[in-house]
């Protein structure tokens, strides 16, 4: 199937790398949010990475001119009404996904695929709520979108193989590696990786360690280029959450219960890097 038009929706830190990465490989984008601010502070971010290129002249101008030629703004929903792709970066909330999807399936025509960039949220249930099942994925990007190279690729359980190799076919062409999973909670990615986080924030809460310890024992012993605080930060602390609490109730073990410390900081509205303040301190 052929893709020229995309969507993105959510122009957070995950949306708007996915459409500059989009329009950088010559897609048509529109990148929609709720309001034309939250769109704009994403356009703001796509400007400052490709002038960064600019400056250290892995880009021209001209080629800077071009991919932000590709890519209009949205905050309507309805712009879905000629794209062949969407794909969903909205915050990691059920209720929101499902509400956004079922919206699509009736604006987007009959041939878009609808993806999602869910970090962890079953794919099968989010397509459940549209009447096109079979074309629901999800395309999980990490961050930060243009540096990373995976592209974790879920089926869902309706997934044909035509619509999976679309998205594979597309995730090459952004210059990013595929890797097929299927649909469990968290996938590969976060199953993995946010126990580990969690369990460095109860390492924190235990007092086994200062965050500074932690983050240094877990770069300079296992060579990780983040330390997990400093990850999860990064990351989000509210996203962080949803995910443990996705695992928590989707496996019903509790070995994946969230720490106390990761709710206490995200009810503060400590939600790491994108708010200021998380287990550390930030400019804004
Ligand atoms: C939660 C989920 O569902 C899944 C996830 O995404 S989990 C998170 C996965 N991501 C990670 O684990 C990231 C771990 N961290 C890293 O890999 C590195 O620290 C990093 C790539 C972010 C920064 O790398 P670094 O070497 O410390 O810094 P730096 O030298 O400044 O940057 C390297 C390159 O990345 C670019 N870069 C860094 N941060 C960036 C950002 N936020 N956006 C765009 N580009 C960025 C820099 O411009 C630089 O580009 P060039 O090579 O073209 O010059
Ligand atoms: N952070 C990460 O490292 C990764 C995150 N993800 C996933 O990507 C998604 C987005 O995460 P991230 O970019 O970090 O989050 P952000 O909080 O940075 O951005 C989310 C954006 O979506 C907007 N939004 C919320 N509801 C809607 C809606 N109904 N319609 C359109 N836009 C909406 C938000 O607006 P407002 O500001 O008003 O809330 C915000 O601009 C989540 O599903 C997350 O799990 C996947 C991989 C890595």
């Amino acid at each position: 199937m052929s893709v020229n038009k995309i969507m993105v929706i959510g122009a957070g830190q995950m949306g708007s790398g996915i459409a500059q990465v989009c329009a950088a490989a010559g897609y048509t984008v529109l990148l929609n949010d709720l309001k034309q601010e939250f769109v704009d502070r994403g356009l703001g971010i796509i400007n400052k990475n490709l002038s960064r290129q600019v400056s250290k002249e892995k880009m021209t101008a001209e080629q800077m001119e071009e991919v932000l030629s590709h890519l209009t703004p949205s905050t309507d929903l309805n712009d879905a009404k000629d794209v062949d792709l969407v794909i969903e970066a909205a915050v990691e909330n059920m209720e929101i996904k499902s509400k956004i999807f079922s919206q699509l399936d009736s604006i987007a025509p009959a041939h878009a695929i609808l993806a999602s960039n869910t970090s962890s949220l079953p794919i099968t249930e989010i397509a459940a709520v549209t009447n096109r099942p079979e074309k629901v994925i999800g395309m999980h990007f990490m961050n930060p979108v243009p540096v990373m190279k995976l592209v974790e690729i879920i089926r869902g359980l309706a997934t044909t193989d035509e619509v999976y190799q679309t998205i594979e076919d597309i995730t090459k062409k952004l210059n990013k590696v595929p890797v097929e999973v299927n649909d469990f909670p968290g996938f590969v990615s976060n199953r993995i990786l946010m126990p580990m986080i969690n369990e460095a924030i109860y390492t924190l809460y235990e007092g086994v360690a200062t965050k500074e310890a932690i983050d240094e024992v877990m770069k300079l012993g296992m060579n990780h280029p983040m330390g997990p605080l400093t990850l999860a930060d990064f990351i989000g602390l509210d996203t962080c959450l949803y995910i443990m609490e996705t695992l928590h109730e989707g496996f019903g073990d509790t070995k994946y219960r969230p720490c106390p410390l990761l709710r206490k900081y995200v009810k503060a509205g400590w939600l790491g890097r994108k708010t200021g303040r998380g287990f550390y301190v930030y400019e804004l």
